[in-house]
């Protein structure tokens, strides 16, 4: 678990200064509580020796204390919730990015509602390292070396108030790693419950339609309970561990009360100050044991965030990228691939595309056609045989760069819950309204937007839901269609189309892909397609679509 949170700690590197400078303030803030008490503890000790008015200048000092402290505790609050929200919100951007590069390939995970609870709830539990770990952590050790500073004067009341407080500072180290197991469960089924109860809702038509929610609710209740179980694990280990903190600072105050009944009242000074003191070190040590919960809890989210970030990527960025080529001509010799090792998709398939030419590429179900799209934009990568785009093989161009020549209109094209505009900006960003509304004439579906009173700006709904499967289709093809990429690749275009716009749809085609190479990858022809030739994908391989 300490590799782990070693490992967090590294990531938040660039934010040292604000983390590092909201822990200086909570030790401030830690220390100007014992410097308060300390001060009072002398004022009385003073008025005892004295038998008078006692502690004048003692009162003095902490006046200005008296006001330090609640404004020292105001900076830590703000200081230390900036720096953590900043450090977190830095981790789930690179969460995300390590995600992106590594779903194509399928990351193995147990879904969205998992991949979710990754994202959110185990970043969140990140702060718990620095807001309930780090923080009370350098807080308790200011305090600690405070009191053993002052109390120097008498070692064994130093040994005997010192000792307990310690004790609680270091309990933590060793409770966390005892909760870690409880804590991995529960992340585990905090997962579990978003998973069930984003699944259901994802595909609620389905969900309805199949009278399947007693199922999807048996389910969530079952995900409810083990969440429950493992929650109550934790916070029995936390709350004993701050029943063991409660105890240790008592300890402090009992071993100051007893010191002193031992020696008198020759040392009733320093008992007092003694005193003073473990009250002040028990707000600060008592609540640490605590501190092992949170840590375990931080350092199961990290594994689980660690765990999904550390898959192997499909494709490996070149390390000494090729610029990229002038030509668009794409050539394949020999490419095998299996999504599994034993089973290739694709074995010994040679195909070349000219600039400009229009191909198809026909096949039943599960033939590899858009396996085959996969390895064109590098979503993965062949295990034998080369793709050359203009002559130079294409694991030597970085991804990024190859996909702004080849765009793909992928069988599950998907809108997002944004604008059109937005959704159509996401291949292009910055296009001007005037190249959206070229891409959405193209894409035959220009009228319909015109007929919207908001035209651009309607907002398109979860997946697209508020335009018909054949809308959605036409704008996902404009989104394809807008960036200047020199090759296109339709999967399927014409899903969810009737036979009338599917017509329609392939007479725009011709149109649509005017001055670009066209791979058209489908289970069958209508005969409308304005193409150069045709390609049947059978045994892994390409042949000729009349042999
Ligand atoms: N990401 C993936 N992980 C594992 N296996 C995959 C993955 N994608 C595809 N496959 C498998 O590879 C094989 C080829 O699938 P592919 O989707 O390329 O076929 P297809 O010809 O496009 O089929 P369809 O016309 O039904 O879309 C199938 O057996 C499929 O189960």
């Amino acid at each position: 678990m300490w590799a782990d949170l070693a490992r967090v700690l590294r990531l938040w590197a660039p934010r040292r200064a604000s983390l590092v400078g909201a822990l200086l303030v909570s030790m401030g803030s830690a220390l100007s509580g014992v410097a308060l008490l300390a001060l009072a503890g002398q004022g009385v000790a003073a008025g005892l020796a004295a038998g008078g008015i006692f502690g004048l200048a003692a009162l003095v000092w902490v006046r200005p204390l008296v006001l330090l402290r609640p404004m020292l505790r105001w900076g830590e609050r703000m200081a230390s919730h900036a720096a953590a929200f900043r450090a977190l919100a830095d981790t789930r951007v690179w969460f995300f990015r390590r995600l992106a590069e590594r779903m194509p390939g399928g990351i193995g995970l147990r879904g969205s509602g998992d991949l979710l609870s990754r994202v959110i709830g185990d970043v969140d539990a990140l702060d718990r390292l620095y807001l309930g770990g780090i923080l009370p952590a350098g807080a308790g050790l200011a305090v600690l070396v405070a009191v053993l500073a002052l109390l120097m004067g008498e070692p064994w009341l130093m040994l005997l108030v010192g000792l307990p407080l310690a004790l609680a500072l270091v309990l933590p180290l060793v409770l966390a790693p005892a909760a870690t197991r409880a804590a991995q469960r529960a992340a585990d089924h905090r997962g579990g419950l978003r998973a069930a109860v984003a699944d259901p809702l994802a595909g609620l038509e389905d969900t309805l339609a199949a009278n399947a929610e007693p199922r999807a609710m048996e389910r969530l209740r079952t995900a409810d309970r083990e969440l429950m179980h493992s929650q109550r694990s934790l916070v029995r280990r936390s709350a004993w561990a701050g029943a063991a903190g409660g105890f240790l600072a008592q300890l402090a105050v009992l071993a100051a009360l007893a010191w002193g009944l031992a020696g008198g009242t020759a040392t009733a000074g320093m008992v007092v100050l003694a005193l003073f003191l473990s009250v002040a070190a028990a707000e600060a040590l008592g609540l640490m044991p605590r501190a092992g919960a949170a840590l375990a809890s931080a350092a199961a989210g990290a594994r689980r965030l660690f765990e999904a970030a550390d898959t192997a990527p499909p494709v490996e960025e070149p390390a000494a990228p090729a610029p990229l080529p002038a030509s668009n001509e794409l050539v394949l010799q020999g490419v095998r691939f299996g999504w599994r090792q034993d089973a290739p998709v694709l074995d010994g398939l040679n195909l070349t595309l000219r600039e400009g030419e229009r191909v198809a590429i026909l096949g039943p179900s599960g033939a590899g056609k858009s396996t085959l799209a996969a390895l064109l934009t590098r979503l993965a990568a062949p295990e034998a045989g080369t793709i050359r785009l203009g002559g130079t093989d294409i694991s030597q161009l970085p991804a990024a760069e190859l996909r702004t020549r080849i765009v793909v209109l992928s069988q599950q094209a998907r809108l997002f819950d944004d604008t059109i505009a937005a959704n159509l900006r996401l291949a292009a960003p910055g296009a001007p309204d005037a190249a959206l509304w070229r891409a959405l004439v193209k894409a035959g579906i220009a009228d319909l937007v015109r007929s919207l009173p908001e035209g651009l700006e309607t907002r398109c709904g979860e997946g697209g839901a508020r335009f018909s499967g054949g809308e959605a289709r036409r704008f996902a093809l404009a989104r394809a269609l807008l960036p200047p990429a020199g090759i296109l690749i339709l999967d399927e275009p014409t899903t969810g189309l009737d036979a009338a716009a599917e017509r329609a749809f392939l007479a725009t085609l011709a149109t649509a892909c005017e001055g670009r190479s066209l791979l058209l990858i489908t289970h069958r022809l209508t005969g409308d397609e304005p193409l150069d030739r045709v390609w049947r994908l059978a045994g892994g391989r390409l042949l000729p679509a009349t042999a």
